[in-house]
């Protein structure tokens, strides 16, 4: 018996190994796409439209500064920005996300511009600013070490506004929750002295709502799960947190100077971005990932219908700042309608240092991948 599985094991690590003795290096030429669809940066570009799409479940888990930068790196991509829409699905329901991507938009008007200005890499700031090499290093510009003062200074500030979320959420809930506690025993009071007896026995009781910053109820999941307020019980949540964008460059305006930061050459257009939480109701399966992006594929259908999608989740974000671009660079080249989907190597952070549990995957990424590849090839190549 221990022979026929030593034979097959030799056997499949035959099969293992006969791909890699042809894998592929695929390089892109970045300027011929440009030469292509977008020569001149005036007129409007020819390259087709992406949806960005990203997920996150949880904000406990999943934290929504962590989903922030995700989303800072996908609207500072080096793409036309009116062919670029990026849609959060929050599958957790939750206020919290929906104010911290509140908090994201607005400082990606400080973010992307900066980015575009200084050709920042990588354009999370998270990263950015926690890189330990020379943050000057092939900087020109005389003003560059002001403006990236400023503008860590701005994300420190952000960085704190969103973590004190969850408390500002809790203490505006608790005031509004309280008002109506209170409107409610007025309420009773009138009724006991206009001598309505039944009012008095009843309990005061008011729903402990999650209250938004305008005074209306969350639509969503609350803090204490009521019904149709729960994780798997709510409406649909649909806003438009940054509007599409015009297809012509705006440039900044002198007298609209950002904290004292020159815009006045760099377009300052932001991609449209759009939370959007699907209906969840008990006794339905909601499909996970599966299911939000489904969701998400629908709602952009109506929204901006891009003919590609990028999918990230809420802990990945753009390393490279042309990366749609070169992906542009296969799916618009010739035969690339054969080709059905793009799938960009993972790099990861935070893991230890000698990668002991092979976290990396760089035998799955710079491996097999590589060598499946060279496989397809030359199986066309014999057809
Ligand atoms: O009900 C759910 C559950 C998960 N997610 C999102 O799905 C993504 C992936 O989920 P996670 O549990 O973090 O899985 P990972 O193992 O970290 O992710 C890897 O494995 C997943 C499942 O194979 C792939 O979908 C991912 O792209 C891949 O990075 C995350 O953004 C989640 O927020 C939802 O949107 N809704
Ligand atoms: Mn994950």
């Amino acid at each position: 018996m221990s022979v026929v599985c030593e034979i097959w094991f030799a056997f499949s690590w035959i099969l293992d190994q006969l791909p890699k003795l042809h894998p592929i290096n695929r390089s892109t030429d970045l300027s011929a796409l440009r030469d292509q669809f977008d020569p001149s940066p005036t007129s409007p570009s020819d390259l087709p439209s992406v949806d960005v799409f990203v997920s996150t479940a949880d904000p406990d888990k999943e934290p929504p500064l962590v989903t922030a930068n995700t989303i800072l790196s996908i609207l500072a991509a080096d793409y036309p920005v009116d062919k670029l829409s990026c849609y959060l699905s929050d599958d957790g329901g939750s206020l919290l996300t929906f104010e911290a991507m509140a908090e994201a938009a607005a400082f990606a008007a400080l973010w992307v511009p900066f980015c575009r200005k200084h050709d920042i890499e990588p354009r999370n700031p998270e990263s950015y600013f926690g890189l330990r090499r020379d943050p000057t290093k092939n900087k020109r510009r005389q003003d560059f070490v002001r403006d990236r003062r400023r503008v860590k200074r701005e994300y420190d500030e952000f960085k704190v506004r969103v973590n004190g979320l969850p408390d500002a959420i809790r203490r505006r809930s608790d005031a509004f929750n309280a008002r109506e506690e209170m409107k409610q025993m007025r309420r009773m009071k009138e009724a006991a002295a206009a001598g309505d007896q039944d009012v008095m026995i009843e309990v005061v009781k008011v729903k402990k709502a999650t209250w938004m910053a305008d005074g209306t109820h969350w639509p969503g999941t609350w803090a204490l799960t009521a019904p149709e307020h729960g994780k798997g019980d709510h409406a649909s949540i649909l806003q438009v947190m940054l509007k599409p964008a015009m297809a012509e460059a705006i440039y900044g305006r002198e007298s609209e100077q950002q904290l004292g930061i020159d815009f006045t050459e760099v377009d300052v257009r932001l991609p449209m971005l759009v939370y959007v939480s699907r209906e969840k109701r008990p006794g339905y399966d909601h499909n996970k990932k599966a299911g939000a992006m489904n969701a998400l594929v629908r709602a952009s259908a109506v929204m901006s219908n891009g003919p590609f999608i990028l999918n990230l989740d809420c802990d990945h974000y753009i390393y490279n700042a042309v990366a749609i671009r070169e992906a542009m660079c296969f799916l618009v080249d010739h035969g690339g309608e054969d080709i059905c989907f793009i799938q960009f190597p993972q790099r990861f952070e935070g893991i230890d240092p000698n990668d002991r549990y092979a976290n990396n995957n760089t035998v799955f990424f710079d491996g097999n991948m590589r060598a499946l590849d060279g496989l397809q090839v030359s199986r066309k190549k014999t057809y």
